[in-house]
């Protein structure tokens, strides 16, 4: 099979968006370009500009600056400023917005009025095909579950083939249980029909699992965007790596022209600063092993199941924590040698931003600390 370039303009655009109310700058040179069929996840903190961002998209907004494109068409600049309902988008709220007195095929057929009646007929039956809710056509919303009601509403948003789907926290209002399923549900049939969206969560675990690509957000900008694993693994600031996830923060220093943290040397080239160094390290990039002379002692122990969470004080009065998953568990008071673990190249962070040094990639697996003298594994 002979694929085409992907040589097509980006499905939406957003250059130097911004968009005040009153003092408050909800957003501030926003710029972002969503390819064809990409999936974007939105996540930061409440009131730093998700659903600014999605208003502005949808045409719910005007940019007080800045333009929007959407599928190579301006939606939004100096000069223009279309509709909502002549921009293609499609929209997907937490409480799902379903007309309470029309059908689920009353529902999807709503946004079909200027389809002619034979073929709104066959989009819709086609709709609810994909989201395999055809047998319930002829249901209320209230006749249906919570989980239901989500596909009718993404049945809904895709019907009129939308350049572009935006959800605004879809799945909030589920339960746990349900949430992991419909979520998985809504990222299928998304992927199936090649259509582009950006979700807005809360949820950093959803953030990451569901997009190609997760957007940070803080205080109206955006911090970092990137792929799931590089704003987990390589966290553009501070900030980041503290809301995508647990983090703890080692301080570092120079000697010998090496980077050194208290769980030992950093691999790779470091251009030397005066700046204060951090290194960013997540529990389950930290070892422990049995030590009586080891560097940490145990704070405490966390028994998860599959894991043990153990947050341990180093000798200068730092603590780490170390989420390991074999069935290793120490107790508090004990000594253990806590070290980098094999294979982890951690994010070293100046000033509070990434800082940009080089990880060679023969460098040696990290060096232990001085004073931990056994092996990695537990005993
Ligand atoms: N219509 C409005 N009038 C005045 N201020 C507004 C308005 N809408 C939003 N804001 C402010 O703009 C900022 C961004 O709000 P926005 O709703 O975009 O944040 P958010 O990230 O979606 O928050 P949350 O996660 O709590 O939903 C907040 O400080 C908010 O108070």
């Amino acid at each position: 099979m002979i694929l085409a370039p992907d040589s097509a303009a980006p499905a939406l655009e957003l250059r130097e968006v911004h968009r005040s109310y009153g003092k408050v700058a909800a957003a501030t040179g926003l710029e972002l370009s969503v390819r064809s069929g990409e999936l974007v996840t939105i996540i930061g903190p409440s009131g730093c500009g998700k659903s600014t961002l999605l208003r502005l998209i949808a045409g719910l907004e005007r940019p007080d600056a800045g333009a929007i494109t959407i599928a190579g068409k301006v939606a939004a600049d100096r000069r223009n400023f279309k509709q909502p309902e002549h921009r293609q988008v499609g929209l997907v709220f937490q409480d799902h917005a379903l007309f309470p007195n029309l059908s689920v095929a009353g529902n999807i057929a709503f946004g079909l009025q200027k389809v002619p009646a034979s073929s709104r007929r066959a989009r819709v039956a086609e709709v609810l095909e994909l989201v395999r809710l055809s047998h319930l056509a002829e249901r209320y919303p209230h006749e249906l579950s919570g989980g239901e009601q989500q596909r009718v509403a993404l049945a809904r948003a895709l019907a009129p083939n939308p350049a572009v789907v935006l959800l605004d926290e879809p799945f909030s209002s589920l339960d746990e249980t349900l949430r992991a399923r419909v979520r998985g549900d809504v990222e299928a049939v998304l992927r199936s029909t090649g259509t582009t969206a950006i979700l807005v969560t809360h949820d950093q675990t959803e953030a990451l699992s569901f997009g190609d690509r997760v957007v940070v957000m803080r205080n109206g900008r955006i911090e970092q965007a990137g792929a799931p694993e590089e704003v987990f693994e390589n966290p553009a600031s501070r900030f980041v790596a503290t809301f995508m996830g647990d983090a703890d923060f080692l301080s570092a220093e120079f000697s010998d022209g090496q980077l050194h943290c208290e769980l030992g040397r950093l691999p790779g080239s470091w251009p030397d600063a005066a700046q204060q160094l951090e290194v960013v390290l997540r529990p389950h990039e930290v070892s422990l092993s049995a030590d009586e002379h080891g560097n940490a002692t145990v704070i405490s122990s966390e028994y998860r199941g599959a894991f043990t969470l153990h947050h341990v004080r180093l000798a200068s009065g730092q603590s780490v924590h170390s989420l390991q998953m074999h069935p290793a568990r120490f107790a508090p008071g004990q000594r253990v040698a806590a070290r980098i673990s094999q294979g982890t190249t951690p994010t070293v962070l100046r000033g509070g931003e990434r800082s940009a040094g080089t990880i060679s990639p023969s460098a040696p697996v990290l060096d232990a600390p001085s004073d931990a003298r056994k092996s990695i594994t537990a005993p």
